[in-house]
């Protein structure tokens, strides 16, 4: 299969064996830019295999992952966050003792653009960032909170307010409401809402109430490949996905 240069994210044939066990397995998987994918699946269907080989954390026996055209499958890990990539893990990486602003602030790539050279410019336009973002991931009345005392949901905000800080193209989000109160788990939908149609995003979650409030096109991964795909209706009346899936 040829590569479709017009989507950001074009994942063709990729396959990766732990031990002769296919996670992966020739898997073909497109996303557009500033879409909001969800990523559904039963366990050990691959889902969180196939975020760490976007991320370049795992290494594929097989295949490409082309970002922008570029290929990912032979960069480093940091190389793949510099070309726009942004990856956020179930455990929040935030640092306890620093306040909200100051999470988001080391967080800002450095050295970046004309900036550079002109500090006083620089953290103008850094100040600027950190009232944007924090807005964003609802944390603007925080800003000066150490992170440590934050709530489990504002946590995790701040994990997405720091990635976006680098304002990658592509976010991705593994399961990002686990362990968040009902309250909470509305305000990332109505988040997620708004950051989609300004970066490309992909989700993994199990909780089907707020897919469906999140998603407007489902993947669904079964055994390292596309059971289905399209959108939360045709996904939910299709019986291959609700014998191995849905029904459960
Ligand atoms: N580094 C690894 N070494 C060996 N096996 C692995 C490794 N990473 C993942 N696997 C296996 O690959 C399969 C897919 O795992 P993965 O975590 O991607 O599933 P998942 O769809 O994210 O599941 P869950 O919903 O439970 O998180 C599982 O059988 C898992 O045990």
């Amino acid at each position: 299969m040829s590569s479709n240069t017009d989507f950001l994210l074009s994942v063709e044939d990729l396959t990766v064996s732990f031990d002769g066990f296919k996670a992966i397995d020739g898997l073909n998987f497109y996303v557009d830019e500033k879409e909001l994918r969800v990523v559904i699946g039963p366990n050990g269907a691959g889902k969180t295999t196939l975020l760490d080989l976007i991320c370049g954390k795992t290494k594929p026996t097989d295949g490409s992952i082309k970002f922008r055209g570029r290929e990912l499958t032979k960069l480093p890990e940091h190389r793949i966050v510099w070309e726009g990539v942004g990856r956020k893990f179930q455990t929040p990486s935030i640092y306890d003792s620093l306040t909200v602003r100051e999470n988001l602030e080391v967080s800002y790539p450095r050295g970046r653009g004309v900036w550079g050279a002109l500090a006083f410019k620089r953290d103008q336009a850094l100040n600027d960032k950190i009232l944007e973002i924090a807005g964003v991931v609802l944390l603007d009345d925080a800003l000066d909170t150490e992170a440590g005392l934050l709530s489990h949901g504002q946590k995790q905000w701040l994990e997405i307010g720091m990635l976006l800080m680098q304002d990658p193209a592509l976010l991705m989000l593994d399961e990002p409401i686990a362990g968040m109160s009902a309250r909470e788990r509305e305000l990332t939908a109505e988040l997620l809402n708004r950051l989609a149609g300004k970066h490309s995003i992909i989700v993994i979650e199990h909780d089907m109430n707020f897919v469906k409030q999140i998603g407007r096109k489902v993947t669904v991964l079964h055994q390292g490949a596309i059971l289905a795909e399209g959108d939360m209706e045709t996904v939910q009346a299709d019986q291959r996905v609700i014998d191995v899936y849905l029904g459960h």
